[in-house]
């Protein structure tokens, strides 16, 4: 009888079939225990940080990373002696080859509108360098999420670099953020509501002068200084436990100067301007609550012609939701009222006719200060003259506000006349009829 195994190991057939998987499964055993080593270097190597879309640095470090972008061009095409061969070669190397247009509109100073495209990173793998370092950024875009309110799909933006390197991210994150502040420096940035968030609406503009809005003598500097005294004090309500906010009131017949007087004191402050409209179709006291809530740093609320929105009584607006929108009457009070939170909140509301208002909507912590801003007044009439036809005009105002005496203008009304003869400071005089005829016709 032959013997099994003697009759296997003779067998040269079957002992090379041996061999080869034997060599087969050593090459898969040492090709996972690659893998694995590859992954656990990168895991102790590498570091990284993810950047959603809907997280509010994802566009800063977009548009960091394509200012990057241009510099990096700018430097490989200036041939300036001071950047070294290889800093351009590295600078040249490292261009993303595969780039995304963001295409945007500019105000310049001069009031003109101009086009301007924006180079970004494309989707897929890019290298940059960066405070001696490479840093890899990998967008990627998730097709199968959809964000609801943009109807934009889902990206990330990851930046990867070597462990040791790990601070640069807070470097980069920051260095982001003040790059896209400076792009909006002495403008005034319109937010307004857009689902359960604020979003820029419109270009910035550029900032009012306080002094191209003329209230009556003292009005204007009172509120600034209410305002920059609350803004300096946030320790000292901290201290006392008192919610760190502020409701102005604004209130007067139409063409006063409310709207500009506020665009011109966030302009004066550096600060923005989320703009709420309470009748708007869709908006609920949670938004309302939610919107104030998060409302952008550094940035006053404008809750316009408050009257329009709730000019019935308490009891009526609560039960009925008013025209398209569902804010009721209690809502807007909690929303005031909101949480005790230590942020600053600085609420500024308008309207034409403050009679209408219900008390609880204007006692003091919803509405800490009520102004009043009028039809001009003699110190108005000859202070918008002089503004427009030059200081040395101060006769020719005097002259033209003894003709307005006893009748009502608006200083809207008054800014129009002034347009229509904005060459000739004795013609805005000669025809003062028309302008008192126009105010009549208007009462
Ligand atoms: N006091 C003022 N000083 C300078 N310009 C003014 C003044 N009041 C009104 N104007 C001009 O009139 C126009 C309308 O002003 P604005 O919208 O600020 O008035 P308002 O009081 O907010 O009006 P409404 O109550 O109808 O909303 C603007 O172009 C503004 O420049």
């Amino acid at each position: 009888m032959v013997d099994l195994s003697t009759f296997l190991a003779d067998n040269p057939l079957f002992s090379a079939g041996f061999g080869l998987i034997g060599v087969g499964a050593g090459l898969a055993v040492l090709r996972q225990s690659a893998r694995r080593g590859a992954d656990l270097m990168k895991r102790q190597l590498l570091v990284s940080i993810e950047i959603p879309s809907h997280d509010k640095s994802y566009q800063w470090v977009l548009g960091w990373l394509s200012r990057r972008g241009a510099d990096a061009i700018r430097a490989v095409d200036s041939g300036n002696k001071d950047i070294t061969w290889v800093r351009r070669r590295i600078a040249g190397a490292v261009l993303p080859r595969h780039v995304a247009v963001q295409t945007s509109y500019k105000q310049h100073d001069n009031g003109s509108v101009s086009t301007a495209f924006t180079m970004v990173p494309g989707q897929g793998k890019h290298i940059f360098f960066y405070q001696g370092i490479f840093i890899q950024v990998d967008r990627q875009r998730n097709a199968k999420m959809i964000d609801i309110q943009s109807a934009a799909p889902f990206e990330t933006v990851t930046l990867t670099t070597l462990s040791r390197d790990r601070a640069v991210f807070t470097d980069i994150l920051q260095e982001a953020r003040e790059y896209a502040l400076s792009q909006n420096e002495g403008r005034t940035v319109l937010y307004t509501s857009f689902g359960p968030e604020w979003r820029p609406f419109g270009l910035p503009r550029k900032r009012r002068l306080l002094d191209s809005v003329i209230l009556d003598q003292g009005v204007s500097a009172g509120i600034v200084e209410d305002v920059k005294d609350f803004i300096s004090n946030g320790k000292w309500y901290d201290e006392r436990g008192i919610p760190y906010r502020r409701g102005y009131l604004l209130h007067g017949p139409p063409g006063s100067g409310k709207t500009s007087f506020i665009q011109a004191l966030a302009g004066d402050l550096g600060y923005n301007i989320c703009i709420l409209n309470l009748s708007e179709r869709g908006l609920t006291d949670d938004r309302l609550n939610h919107l104030l809530t998060v409302a952008p740093e550094r940035s006053l609320v404008l809750l316009e012609d408050i009257d329009a929105a709730f000019n019935r009584n308490r009891q009526q607006s609560d039960n009925a939701a008013y025209q398209q929108s569902m804010v009721t009457f209690s809502g807007l009070l909690n929303a005031l009222d909101g949480v005790a939170s230590s942020d600053e909140r600085i609420i500024f509301m308008t309207t034409n006719h403050i009679e209408r208002l219900d008390p609880a909507l204007v006692r003091p912590g919803r509405v800490d200060v009520k102004v009043y801003l009028g039809n001009a007044t003699k110190y108005q009439i000859c202070k918008m003259f002089t503004r427009f036809y030059g200081a040395e005009n101060e006769k020719l105002a005097e002259t033209f506000a003894e003709k307005l005496q006893g009748h009502t203008v608006s200083t809207a009304q008054l800014q129009g006349h002034f347009v229509a003869h904005k060459k000739d400071a004795a013609s805005a005089i000669d025809n003062v009829a028309s302008l008192i005829e126009m105010c009549q016709g208007n009462k």
